[in-house]
C-alpha cells in the first residue's frame, strides 16, 4: 500500500491529544499539537489559566499571521481543533497520547497520573513534561509502566526544536517509537535518551556550566562580565550564565539547586553561597531590576555589589517557598 502524505503524517498513530495544564508550557504544546493537524483538549482547573491561554496564543499566533509565517485558514483551522475546558473526562477517553504540563509538584503529579490511568483507555501513551522528575516516578502510580515516558519540551515550546523522550526503567520501545515518531510529526527534534536521570541533558549541561561559572567568579579568577564574554564569544553561546540567570530569575535557579540538594543530599547541590545571598535579599534578577547584574532605566547594566560586601543590606535569612 502506498503510503500517501497524510499516512506518514499520523505514523505515530496520535491523532488525539489531552494536554493537562494550560500554563505557559501546555498552553503552547496544546498549540503546537494544533498546528501538526491533531485534535488536541487542554484542560486546567483553572479557568482564568485557559482564559490566559487562549488570549497568549491567539496574540502569538497574530503576529506569525503578519509576518506572513502562517496563514490564516491554517491558524483558523488549528484553534478549530483546540477545545479548553476544566473537565479532564472530557479530553481522556478519546486520547491517544496524553502530555502532562501541570505545576512541577511530585504529589500533584502522580495523583494525576493515577488518574489519567482510570479514566483513559488501555493503549493510551501517558507523558509528562516535568522539567526534573523521571517518568519512572510517576509510572508507579499507574497500572501501565510500559506506556509512560517523558517528553520534555523547551520554553517557548511553539518555538525551541528540542524534545528530549525519556524512557523509565519499564519504558516499552513501541512506546518510545510512537513518542519519537509523535515528537517529529510535530516538527520537533527529538532526543532520546538511552535510560532516565533526574533533569535530562540539557538543563543538566547548563547547570553544570552556571555551577562552573559561580565557581569561578567566587574563587576570583574572573569578574562576572569576564565569565559571560568568554562564554559568548568562545563558546558562541548566545547569552553568558550570568545574563541568563538573571533573565530566568535567580529564584528559579535557587529552587532547581534546592530540589536536587533534597533528591541527592550532596552539600554540593546546595545553592552557592552568593545566589543564595542575593536571594535572601531580594536581588532576583531583571524582574527586580538587580541580581548578578544592577540594570539602569535605558536598559544598560553593570555588575552589582556582592550582598555579602554590602553591611547595609538586610540579610534576612529569608527565601522563597
Ligand atoms: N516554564 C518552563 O520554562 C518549563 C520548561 C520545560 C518544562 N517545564 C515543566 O512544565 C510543567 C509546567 O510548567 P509551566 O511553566 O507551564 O507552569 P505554569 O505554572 O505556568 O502552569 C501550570 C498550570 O497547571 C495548572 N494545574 C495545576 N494543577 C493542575 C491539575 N491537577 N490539573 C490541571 N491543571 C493543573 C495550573 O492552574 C497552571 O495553569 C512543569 O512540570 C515544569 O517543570 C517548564
Amino acid at each position: 500500500m502506498s503510503t500517501t502524505p497524510l499516512d506518514s503524517a499520523t505514523a505515530s498513530g496520535v491523532h488525539d491529544v489531552l494536554v493537562v495544564g494550560g500554563g505557559a508550557m501546555g498552553s503552547q504544546i496544546a498549540m503546537v499539537c494544533a498546528l501538526a493537524g491533531r485534535t488536541v483538549h487542554l484542560v486546567d482547573t483553572e479557568p482564568a489559566s485557559l482564559v490566559r491561554a487562549e488570549g497568549q496564543l491567539r496574540a502569538r499566533l497574530a503576529s506569525r499571521v503578519e509576518k506572513g509565517r502562517l496563514r490564516t485558514e491554517d491558524r483558523d483551522a488549528a484553534f478549530a481543533r483546540l477545545h479548553l475546558g476544566t473537565d479532564l473526562e472530557a479530553g481522556a477517553g478519546r486520547a491517544d497520547l496524553v502530555i502532562e504540563a501541570v505545576v512541577e509538584k511530585i504529589d500533584v503529579k502522580t495523583e494525576l497520573f493515577a488518574r489519567l490511568d482510570r479514566i483513559t483507555p488501555e493503549r493510551t501513551i501517558l507523558t509528562s513534561n516535568s522539567s526534573s522528575f523521571v517518568p519512572s516516578r510517576l509510572a508507579a502510580a499507574t497500572r501501565r509502566p510500559d506506556r509512560v515516558c517523558n517528553l520534555h519540551f523547551f520554553n517557548p515550546a511553539l518555538v525551541m526544536a528540542c524534545v528530549e523522550v525519556v524512557p523509565g526503567e519499564a519504558t516499552s520501545p513501541a512506546t518510545l517509537e510512537t513518542a519519537t515518531a509523535f515528537t517529529r510529526e510535530l516538527g520537533k527534534e527529538p532526543v532520546l535518551l538511552s535510560r532516565e536521570i533526574n533533569g535530562f541533558l540539557a538543563n543538566r549541561i547548563l547547570n553544570a556550566v552556571r555551577d562552573e561559572a559561580v565557581h569561578l567568579y567566587e574563587g576570583g579568577y574572573a569578574s562576572l562580565e569576564a565569565i559571560d564574554l568568554a562564554c559568548r564569544t568562545a563558546l558562541g553561546h548566545p547569552q553568558g550564565p550570568f545574563e541568563l540567570q538573571d533573565l530566568t530569575g535567580l529564584d528559579i535557579a535557587w529552587f532547581t539547586k534546592t530540589a536536587r540538594y533534597a533528591e541527592t543530599g550532596d552539600p554540593a547541590d546546595l545553592p552557592s553561597t552568593s545566589l543564595d545571598a542575593r536571594v535572601a535579599a531580594g536581588h532576583l534578577g531583571r524582574k527586580t531590576g538587580r541580581g548578578w547584574y544592577q540594570y539602569a532605566a535605558d536598559g544598560t547594566k553593570q555588575p552589582a555589589p556582592d550582598p555579602i560586601d554590602e553591611p547595609s543590606t538586610p540579610v534576612t535569612g529569608d527565601r522563597p517557598r
